[in-house]
């Protein structure tokens, strides 16, 4: 039979829980006896069944032997065995329970009381717990504000540091009207935006045609006014295109003078303006490039056709294309030099023997007035049955029949004529044999119309 302890009576009910059932009582221990034991037996089986039921409160989840010492101090301590954080009104609860549990006069009663002290004092619990999380709650936005906090407060620095690098991400914290430091993604491009406007206004100049080291979209974007080095540019442009029209004119006005005149005159103009002589074959170079095919090109091809021994004589040869392109010895001719293969002359008179060269080549050289002059010539350096070639701008011929029965007449036979090419024309003459008409006669089908270019 058990008996119950004295000392028990005059100890706290809550700290002897523990003890009841895990130590033995006293031997010198009053004997207890009759109805007053049995009360004093209900008692503590309540007590025992109330204390079972708090156990997983006081320490969840924890099952060594260090915490359980700890649970049973904490049994053993005055302070309640809940969080600290449910005191006030769940405190003053609390010792309302404790002391119900003291006097209780039946055990079921004291049971159901012991219930409600625990479902408040969980209540209590959670309510306090909710507390802590708004507490937290408020505090948080504080926090992640902070590197914005910074901008406002030291400056550029820190902005450069925190902001530009890394620019903040929109996020219902940042913009929630309720935190008025926070910058919106808005605001923190605008701020970027006047920073850079304020830095631009204090740049340097860039020297003209210096570019900037590091000149990015946004930075052309802040400039819309144009920069210095670009007027520079835009007037270089500008000087260029003027150069280009004058050039232009300067060659057209060149062109009609070398066919509007006897060669002796284009002669003495070269002789007097060797610029001029450079500023023509640009514009030369320039007219002929756009053309479907040049004729020296096609002339040279069929020369590489025949013997690579056939002395060539290049009447008007221009940059010397044509010996550039056969393997033939070529004598190169011209008013100008533009090659050191060129023999400067007017080729009305060229420095060759008589009957020295296998072929004469024209390529549209035939400008001055006296182009039976350098037929003539022609025929008297050629072979005979040497090769005359000769290829000319399709539109200077009014009449080819009356230009092919005027080279007829001066020695040649027509070989073979090639009118199919939208830009020239093209024949092969045979030296038949000295010319066959005297000096006074008119041969009108050598009259070939000038070429003339028309300004772009
Ligand atoms: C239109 S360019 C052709 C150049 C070259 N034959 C070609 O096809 O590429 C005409 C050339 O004949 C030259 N020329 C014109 N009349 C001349 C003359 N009387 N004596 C020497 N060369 C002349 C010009 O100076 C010019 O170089």
């Amino acid at each position: 039979m058990f008996e119950e302890p004295e000392w028990a009576e005059a100890g706290p009910v809550v700290a002897g829980l523990g003890l009841v059932t895990s130590q033995a009582p006293p031997a010198t221990a009053p004997k207890v006896k009759g109805r007053k034991r049995r009360q004093l037996l209900a008692t503590l089986r309540a007590l025992e069944a109330a204390s079972l039921s708090q156990k997983p409160l006081s320490l969840p989840g924890s099952d060594s032997e260090e915490e359980d010492g700890e649970r049973k101090k904490k049994k053993h301590s005055p302070k309640p065995s809940f969080p600290s954080a449910s005191a006030g009104v769940g405190g003053k609860r609390k010792k309302k329970c404790q002391t119900q549990s003291l006097a209780p006069s039946d055990s079921e009663d004291l049971e159901v009381e012991r219930k409600k002290c625990y479902k408040q004092t969980l209540f209590d619990n959670d309510c306090a717990e909710e507390k802590r999380k708004r507490k937290r709650q408020k505090q948080a936005p504080s926090n992640l504000t902070q590197p914005l906090h910074n901008i406002d407060q030291s400056g550029l620095k820190v902005l450069e540091k925190n902001a530009i690098d890394d620019p903040p991400k929109a996020s219902p914290g940042l913009t929630s009207p309720n935190a008025p430091h926070t910058l919106s993604r808005k605001q923190w491009r605008n701020r970027q935006k006047n920073k850079r406007k304020h830095k631009n206004k204090f740049r340097p100049l860039q020297p003209s045609g210096q570019a900037p080291a590091e000149a990015s979209t946004e930075e052309t974007e802040m400039l819309p006014a144009p920069r210095p080095d670009s007027q520079e540019a835009r007037a270089e442009a500008l000087r260029a295109r003027m150069t280009q029209r004058l050039d232009g004119a300067r060659f057209r006005y060149l062109n009609e003078q070398l066919y509007s005149g006897p060669s002796s005159a284009a002669q003495r103009l070269f002789q007097e303006d060797p610029e001029a002589f450079l500023l023509y074959h640009r514009g030369f170079q320039n007219q002929v490039k756009k053309w479907p095919l040049q004729p020296v090109d096609r002339i040279a091809k069929d020369l590489r056709q025949r013997p690579a021994s056939l002395v060539v004589a290049d009447f008007g040869c221009g940059d010397c294309r044509l010996a550039s392109s056969v393997r033939n010895p070529v004598h190169c001719f011209d008013l100008a030099s533009l090659d050191p293969r060129v023999t400067v002359c007017d080729m009305a008179q060229v420095p060759l023997e008589d009957e020295s060269v296998d072929v004469a080549v024209f390529c549209l050289s035939l400008m001055g007035t006296n182009i039976r002059d350098f037929l003539e010539e022609a025929n008297r350096v050629l072979k005979p049955g040497g090769l005359l070639k000769v290829a000319e701008v399709s539109s200077r011929f009014e009449d080819v029949r009356a230009f092919l029965r005027a080279v007829t007449k001066l020695g040649f036979k027509i070989l073979y004529k090639d009118l199919s090419n939208s830009h020239f024309f093209l024949f092969d003459f045979e030296k038949t044999g000295p010319p066959q008409v005297g000096p006074k006669a008119q041969l009108s089908g050598l009259k070939l119309q000038p070429c003339l270019y028309k300004r772009r």
